[in-house]
């Protein structure tokens, strides 16, 4: 099968990911989707991320029902950071039938300059990039491992759902409802 990786810190998890998902799904990109929870993103400070079983529970609960998408934890069991490279290897490794490639958003392409590995990750894997307000890198938009989606933008963050949670403000309709409720029965802060 042909299965693309969707990682993300999903911190927590938003309508802005189930969107581009759905879409990537719906254009018949590939066979099935793995939302992988990062615990820990090597750009990314630990302050700022909800504990990985949570997130985890999460992007469960907001695929719940839903053909072709399936939520993973692999990450969880490799060394950290998490090195997107690293865990491409192991998963070669581990599912020899399947071959595997990398959505990711524009605003990631921007820096994925600085993702070790990168180039690995580009020849021996492929991405499929969709576009984020603001930013573009065209010369890795024309490289041949590269998919352009053309995919909704909602203007969503999990930094701003956090915000929000911080000021008492509603989640929906920025998260699925099982989400909010999920939140809502935790201490987040
Ligand atoms: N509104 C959105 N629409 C589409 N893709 C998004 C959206 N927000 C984030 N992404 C993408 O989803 C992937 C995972 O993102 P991530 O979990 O960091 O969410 P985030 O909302 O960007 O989080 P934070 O605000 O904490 O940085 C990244 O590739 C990112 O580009
Ligand atoms: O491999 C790297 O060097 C690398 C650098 C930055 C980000 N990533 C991965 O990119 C994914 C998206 O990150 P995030 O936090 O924006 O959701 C997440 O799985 C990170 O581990 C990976």
């Amino acid at each position: 099968m042909k299965i693309t990786l969707y990682f993300g810190s999903f911190s927590p998890i938003h309508n802005g990911h189930l969107a581009i998902a759905h879409k990537l799904l719906k254009e018949k990109l590939s066979d099935e989707l793995w939302l992988v929870v990062s615990p820990q993103n090597p750009l990314k400070e630990e302050e700022l991320l909800w504990p990985e079983a949570d997130r985890l529970a999460m992007v469960q609960l907001a695929i719940e029902g839903k053909e072709g998408i399936k939520a993973s934890d692999y990450e969880f069991h490799l060394p950290r950071p998490s090195y997107t490279y690293q865990t491409l290897l192991r998963l070669k490794q581990d599912f020899p039938q399947h071959s595997f490639n990398v959505l990711i958003g524009g605003d990631n392409l921007q820096a994925f300059d600085h993702w070790r590995d990168h180039r690995k990750i580009l020849d021996e894997f492929g991405l499929i990039v969709y576009p984020r307000p603001g930013y573009e890198n065209e010369e890795l938009a024309n490289h041949p491992n590269v998919t352009l989606l053309n995919a909704p933008l909602l203007d969503i963050s999990s930094t701003e759902i956090r915000e929000r949670l911080s000021k008492g403000l509603s989640l929906v309709p920025l998260v699925p409802q099982k989400v909010a409720d999920y939140i809502q029965t935790k201490n987040f802060n």
